[in-house]
């Protein structure tokens, strides 16, 4: 049996690796992942200067998820792209690197560096990055996503997919699908954190900024998750693969997310909960539940979803 997946021509030992942002922000968190059990890794969104963040308590454990509003804490570009380059130089070409710039130069900025570099990875460019004042993030902006993607391919030439916010509205999907098929994207990650949620204790809020409004993830977003990598994997160009995140805490929701056209499942919230060993975990129990169905790889039941 075998739990191999494939993006674009790359074959991964298994479908599994971190979601941007959980425990991938310092060369401690990288080194911890790369020696994990997960299929590849990924680097925490970065922007071209290094930043703080906001102020603490910024990210919060919930019983059935989790709530953040980091604000982008990260090292700096050249951190990270000095750190692919390394993994480069020891042969590892499959690990992604996301980036969410401040503005759509910072974006062409970091692409137009990573792509005269040696990185043969893959980009995640992150589309709830800000986008101009008093406008919805990039993601919730259709005419500015197009604009980002046009200027984007117009030069950048290695492989590159995009972080998608989550969708409700089944217009959304169907022009945000029209946007994406128009370029040479090799993935599509779904989802994001679900934005602006907000969480109650004793009479407050949990974190600290934005009033106690952050991304909300774990068990509550799983449905949206879900219903986010389906419409896409049937929306989508078929070259172009899924990449499941939202809600994965056992090995039956990694199953659910394949289930829906994933080819690779993100996991964020239970990583911040259990720390790497999630992994093997969800490997474990994923396999199981392959056995018991007698399914020998992914290749059997990915995007066989049952409809009535
Ligand atoms: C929300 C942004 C700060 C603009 C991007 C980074 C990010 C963050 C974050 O760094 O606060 N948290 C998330 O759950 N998703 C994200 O994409």
């Amino acid at each position: 049996m075998s739990v191999e997946t494939k993006i674009s021509n790359k074959i991964f030992d298994n479908c599994l690796m971190n979601a941007s942002g959980a425990k991938c922000m310092t060369f401690e968190d990288l080194s911890k992942l790369k020696n994990s059990e997960s299929g590849t890794w990924i680097t925490k969104s970065c922007t071209i200067s290094s930043r703080e963040g906001n102020p603490s308590p910024r990210y919060v454990d919930l019983k059935l998820g989790s709530i953040n509003s980091m604000g982008l804490p990260n090292l700096g570009f050249q951190f990270y792209l000095d750190y692919v380059l390394d993994e480069h130089k020891l042969g590892n070409d499959h690990l992604f690197f996301s980036i969410a710039g401040l503005s759509l130069e910072e974006n062409m900025e970091m692409l137009n560096k990573i792509n005269s570099s040696d990185f043969q990875g893959w980009v995640e460019l992150n589309l709830s990055c800000p986008n101009i004042q008093g406008k919805p993030q990039t993601g919730y902006d259709f005419e500015r996503t197009e604009e980002v993607l046009d200027k984007i391919f117009s030069f950048y030439s290695k492989p590159l997919g995009v972080k998608l916010p989550p969708y409700f509205d089944i217009a959304h999907f169907e022009i945000v699908a029209d946007i994406l098929n128009q370029y040479p994207l090799q993935f599509v990650t779904c989802i994001n954190s679900i934005g602006n949620a907000l969480y109650i204790e004793d009479e407050s809020v949990v974190i600290k900024p934005k009033n106690g409004f952050g991304g909300i993830g774990g068990a509550y977003i799983k449905p949206t998750a879900l219903a986010n990598v389906r419409m896409f994997y049937k929306l989508l160009r078929n070259d172009i693969s899924i990449i499941g995140c939202g809600g994965v805490e056992t090995g039956k929701d990694v199953f659910e997310h394949l289930l829906c056209g994933a080819s690779m499942v993100q996991i964020g919230t239970q990583l911040m909960k259990e720390d790497i060993s999630v992994f093997s975990r969800l490997l474990t129990e994923l396999k199981t539940i392959m056995k018991a169905k007698n399914y020998k790889s992914l290749n059997d039941f990915k995007g066989k979803l049952k409809e009535l």
